[in-house]
C-alpha cells in the first residue's frame, strides 16, 4: 500500500505521524532575540553567536539566520526618523521572522528590540511556533556607544545621525528576566569584557539553545502550547466575537473622527469613562487600521494559548486595543 492511500484511509493515523515529526523538529528550533542600545555590540554579538553555534560538530541544527535590518536592505536613519516608518521597520522585521520560524532552525533576531511590546510580539510567535526561546542583551552603556558610533565614521561604516542616536537611547527599555519574554536572559557586557566566540555568555546561550529539552527540570524548553488548551482556546467563539466587534467599534470611531476632521495635533477620540483615549497625530487610512486590527486579533489569540485567556468583555477588549493601536500609531496616551 502507498503512502498516499495510506493516508487517505488512515487520516487519523498519519496526522498522529505528522504531529510528531514536527515536534521533534519544533525541539530543534528556537528564537534568539538580540536587544540593545543603538552601537552597543549586537551585530557582533549575533555573528559570534551564530558562529559559535556552526562551529558545533556534529551540528545540532540544520541552518542558522541572522534577521537584521541590512538584510532587509532597510537603512538605519531612514527606518529611524520618524514613527510611521520605525513602525514600518518593526513590521517588516517580525513578518520575516513570523515566515522564518516555521522553516529555518536558529533564528537571531537582530535588530535593537528596544521595546518591551515588540518583544513580547516576538515571544508570541516563538510560542505560536512552539520553539526555544531566549534574549541576549549587550549591556553597553550609553557613553561606550556614542564613542563607538562616532568611530564608525573613520572605520567607514554607516552611522546613527546624533539625533535618531539621542532618541533611541532615551527610548531604550531594558529586558527584565521576570517577564516570560525577557527570559532566559543572557547579558553581555561588550565595553568591559568585549565580545568573543568563546564569551562565557555566548557560550552559555549555546548551550540553552542546544541542550537536549527536558519538561522535568524546565532548564530548557519549548514554548508550547498544549493541543488541549489550543483547541479550547480556539473554539472559544465568544471571546473572538467579543474581540471581533470591540476592535470593529474602535476602528469604526477612529474613521468617523476622521471624517469630522479630527486628525491634527492632539486631538483625542474617546471612548467612555474608565478607557484609555486615541490621541490622534495623524490621518490614519482604514487599511493601515484594519492591518493592525488583524495583527491585534492574531496576537491576542497567540497569547491565550498558555498565558491569560483573551477578553472576554467588550470593555477589556476595548481597552487592550486602544493601547495597542496607540503603540502602533505612534502616539501619546
Ligand atoms: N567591545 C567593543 N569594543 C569596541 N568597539 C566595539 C565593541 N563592540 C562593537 N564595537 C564597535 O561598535 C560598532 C558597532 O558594533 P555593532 O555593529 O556590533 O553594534 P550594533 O549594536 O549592532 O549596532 P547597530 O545598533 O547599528 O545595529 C562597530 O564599529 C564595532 O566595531
Amino acid at each position: 500500500m502507498s503512502n498516499n492511500s495510506c493516508s487517505h484511509i488512515c487520516p487519523k493515523y498519519k496526522t498522529l505521524v505528522l504531529s510528531q515529526t514536527s515536534r521533534k523538529k519544533r525541539e530543534t528550533m528556537a528564537m534568539v532575540v538580540i536587544c540593545g542600545q543603538p552601537c552597543s555590540g549586537k551585530s557582533t554579538a549575533a555573528r559570534f553567536l551564530a558562529s559559535a553555534l556552526e562551529s558545533i560538530d556534529p551540528k545540532p541544527y540544520l541552518n542558522v539566520r541572522i534577521i537584521d535590518e541590512s538584510s532587509l536592505h532597510l537603512d538605519r536613519n531612514r527606518s529611524y526618523a520618524d514613527m510611521p516608518t520605525e513602525k514600518n521597520l518593526r513590521g517588516v522585521l517580525r513578518s520575516e521572522v513570523d515566515r522564518a520560524v516555521s522553516k529555518d532552525n536558529i533564528i537571531i533576531v537582530d535588530s535593537l528590540n528596544n521595546i518591551k511590546g515588540y518583544r513580547y510580539e516576538l515571544w508570541c510567535l516563538a510560542r505560536a511556533a512552539g520553539i526555544r526561546y531566549c534574549v541576549l542583551f549587550c549591556d553597553t552603556e550609553d557613553n561606550h556607544c556614542r564613542e563607538w558610533n562616532t568611530e564608525r565614521t573613520t572605520k567607514k561604516e554607516e552611522s546613527y545621525n546624533d539625533t535618531i542616536f539621542e532618541d533611541l537611547i532615551r527610548r531604550f527599555e531594558k529586558p527584565d528576566n521576570r517577564n516570560r519574554w525577557d527570559s532566559p536572559l543572557f547579558e553581555l557586557w561588550p565595553a568591559k569584557d568585549g565580545i568573543k566566540q568563546q564569551s562565557p555568555v555566548i557560550t552559555d546561550a549555546v548551550s540553552y539553545l542546544t541542550k537536549k529539552v527536558d519538561t522535568r527540570s524546565k532548564d530548557a524548553r519549548v514554548l508550547k502550547p498544549t493541543i488541549a488548551t489550543k483547541t479550547a482556546h480556539k473554539t472559544d467563539a465568544n471571546s473572538l466575537y467579543v474581540v471581533d466587534r470591540a476592535t470593529q467599534e474602535v476602528i469604526k470611531a477612529v474613521m468617523e473622527a476622521q471624517s469630522q476632521g479630527i486628525g491634527g495635533s492632539s486631538n483625542k477620540i474617546s471612548f467612555g469613562q474608565h478607557l484609555p483615549s486615541i490621541n490622534i497625530q495623524r490621518t490614519v487610512g482604514l487599511p493601515e487600521l484594519r492591518s493592525i486590527r488583524r495583527t491585534f486579533i492574531k496576537l491576542t489569540g497567540q497569547s491565550s494559548l498558555s498565558g491569560p485567556p483573551p477578553p472576554s468583555d467588550g470593555n477589556s477588549a476595548k481597552r487592550m486595543f486602544v493601547e495597542y493601536l496607540n503603540r502602533e500609531i505612534g502616539i501619546v496616551l
